[in-house]
């Protein structure tokens, strides 16, 4: 099992941040994170990531119990990890190259020296991800869509069990949006690739390979399940507690007000 999460709880300055969460996720299976500002998935992607420690509950992540056999460091090098927070600490003047290669050691720049082997994964990286022909630009002077494709690159050096992707199309157009999203599908595609963990707040990012969703509201799982069960107009409409209609005409779906 790559996640399990049992009846985990989470308080943070007198209040409940998390409550109760039960959580399962099987190795192969991508699940989308749907929650609106402050539902705390931000609180529950730290606590996977062991930043945070559960303030009740069981956390179980890649077969490792927190508090018992679970070293932080350790367990971030074998999760793969895209959010606003690392954007922003990464070295604008590192190449795209150096940035994918400084995830082998799970570090914000290159202090160590890497082997072959980690040059040949970052190449390989660099091509999968179309990123080759800016590969020696510094990071700074790409597009917001070219970082993205850079940062899922260095998510993915370790070939983690788990891939995070925390909103990973903010700031993106809409063409960029698109490329993003067909390159994190063929990433799900690859057999033995990591399970991912997708959160957002559009529900047109919801690709066919999120096969599961969990909704998230005020700290707590208001439904969990198929997606095509999750997201219905019923279901949302009492999740965003406003009348909306979801269209499911298209292989993904579309959210309209009513
Ligand atoms: N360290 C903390 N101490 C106190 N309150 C916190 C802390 N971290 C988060 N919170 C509160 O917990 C709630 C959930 O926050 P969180 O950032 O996890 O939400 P989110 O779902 O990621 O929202 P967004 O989509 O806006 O990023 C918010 O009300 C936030 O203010």
């Amino acid at each position: 099992m790559v996640l399990d999460l049992q009846k985990v709880s989470l308080k943070k300055e007198g209040n409940w941040i998390l409550k109760d969460i039960d959580w399962q996720i099987e190795k192969g299976e991508h699940w989308a994170l749907l929650g609106l500002n402050g539902a705390g998935k931000t609180a529950l992607l730290h606590m996977l990531c062991a930043y945070y420690f559960p303030t009740e509950g069981k956390v179980k992540v890649i077969n490792k119990q927190f508090g018992k056999d679970i070293l932080g460091e350790q367990l971030r090098q074998q999760i793969g990890i895209v959010s606003s927070t690392l954007k922003q600490r990464i070295y604008g003047t590192d190449s795209a190259y150096q940035v994918i290669l400084s995830g082998a050691f799970a570090s914000i720049g290159l202090y160590e020296t890497p082997t072959d082997v980690m040059r040949e994964r970052a190449q390989q990286l660099l091509k999968d991800l179309n990123c080759f022909s800016y590969a020696n630009r510094p990071y700074r002077t790409l597009s917001q869509g070219e970082q993205q494709r850079v940062l899922i690159g260095r998510a993915l050096m370790n070939d983690p069990k788990l891939l995070i992707l925390d909103e990973p199309t903010t700031g993106l157009d809409f063409i960029a949006r698109e490329q993003l999203l067909e390159s994190i599908e063929n990433i799900s595609q690859e057999e033995n690739g990591p399970s991912i963990i997708y959160v957002t707040h559009h529900i047109e990012e919801i690709l066919p390979t999120f096969t599961k969703t969990l909704l998230l509201k005020e700290g707590q799982v208001f439904k969990q399940g198929l997606t095509n069960e999750m997201i219905t107009s019923e279901n949302l409409s009492d999740f965003f507690e406003l009348a909306v209609e979801v269209d499911w005409s298209e292989k993904r779906p579309r959210l309209k007000k009513k």
